[in-house]
């Protein structure tokens, strides 16, 4: 940490706060010049510490932030503080993002939201693929990147793994027990409610509530309290308030199908037309290539008997 100097908090979570900092010698052994650390003391850095392992296990993908590195350090005082180096993301949270559009009357486009969509299906299947389900998406959860190559469309990748779950081959986590959610109430699937099921399916009920917030400006649940929410999730279908495109409105739909045993995987979203017609909008041809696995393709107009159930 001795080359690093944390400059301004960016945000705190329930471990301690995150810095924004600078590397005094680029060349040493954290070679960014800067980043975001995430810092707690010593003994209150379990989550810390696990997610650092989580991270390592998750390299290499664009679609998840990169972790760069961990240190203990004696900066407050005598009480030692683990450090948890991430690269930095500009842009903050995809929650900044959803509010500062609602603030200044810009509604996202639906071409927008399908090609940040399609980033999270990404970074979902590269999750899933390693093992893990999140339990925690959400739109404060998701960073920004700047992405000054695509008209400023921004890079989006899933971040903040402290409640995530080693689930492999699929094998879901089950508590047994009613309301024993692991994640944020308002992006928790129903199963999780009525008999604490944690599966790959978790993470994709919270992908379709954040996706519904970025195409709407509005979480998909209004509650008055947190029974009065707890049963709207078990026992009823979340809204979609606005103005919302036919294919939009189903990929939603997909999403959100309250069986998780009959909601959509990663693997059949990346093939929906909502996903298809973002990608053929805003990647380069050559990429085009590899993300379009639609049997349509993207020049054929897609007939609705083929996504609407
Ligand atoms: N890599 C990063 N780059 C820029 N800002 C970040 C980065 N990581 C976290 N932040 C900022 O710090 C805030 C808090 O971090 P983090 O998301 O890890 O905690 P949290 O999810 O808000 O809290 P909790 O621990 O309760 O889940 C984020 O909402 C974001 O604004």
């Amino acid at each position: 940490m001795d080359q690093w100097k944390k400059l301004h908090v960016l945000g705190a979570g329930s471990f301690g706060k995150v810095y924004y900092a600078i590397n005094m010698h680029p060349s040493s052994f954290l070679s960014a010049s800067v980043a975001a650390v995430k810092c707690a003391d010593m003994h209150r850095s379990i989550s810390l510490q696990q997610e650092a392992e989580i991270l390592t296990t998750l390299k290499d993908s664009p679609y998840v932030v990169q972790f760069v590195g961990a240190d203990v350090s004696n900066d407050s005082g005598n009480i030692p503080t683990y450090n948890l180096f991430l690269e930095y993301a500009s842009g903050g949270s995809l929650h900044d993002l959803i509010i500062n559009s609602k603030m200044r009357r810009i509604q996202m486009s639906e071409v927008e939201v399908g090609f940040y969509a399609y980033q999270l299906l990404k970074g979902i299947q590269h999750v899933h693929e390693k093992g893990w389900v999140h339990c925690d998406i959400k739109p404060a959860n998701v960073l920004v990147f700047d992405n000054a190559e695509r008209g400023g469309m921004r890079k989006l990748k899933l971040a903040d793994f402290g409640l995530s779950l080693r689930v492999p081959k699929g094998v879901a986590y089950m508590t047994g027990a009613t309301l024993s959610n692991r994640g944020t109430l308002p992006y928790a699937p129903p199963e999780s409610l009525t008999s604490g099921f944690h599966g790959r399916a978790y993470d994709i009920w919270s992908l379709g509530c954040t996706v519904a917030e970025m195409m709407t400006g509005s979480r998909v649940w209004i509650y008055r309290n947190t029974r009065d929410l707890q049963s709207q999730i078990m026992n009823e279908y979340p809204m979609i308030r606005g103005n919302v495109s036919e294919i939009a409105n189903d990929f939603l739909h997909k999403c959100l199908i309250k069986d998780p045993l009959r909601r959509w995987t990663w693997e059949q979203l990346l093939q929906h037309p909502f996903i298809q017609q973002a990608v053929c909008s805003w990647m380069p041809e050559t990429q085009q290539r590899t993300a379009r696995v639609n049997p349509f393709g993207c020049a054929v107009p897609v007939p609705e008997k083929h996504f609407i159930n």
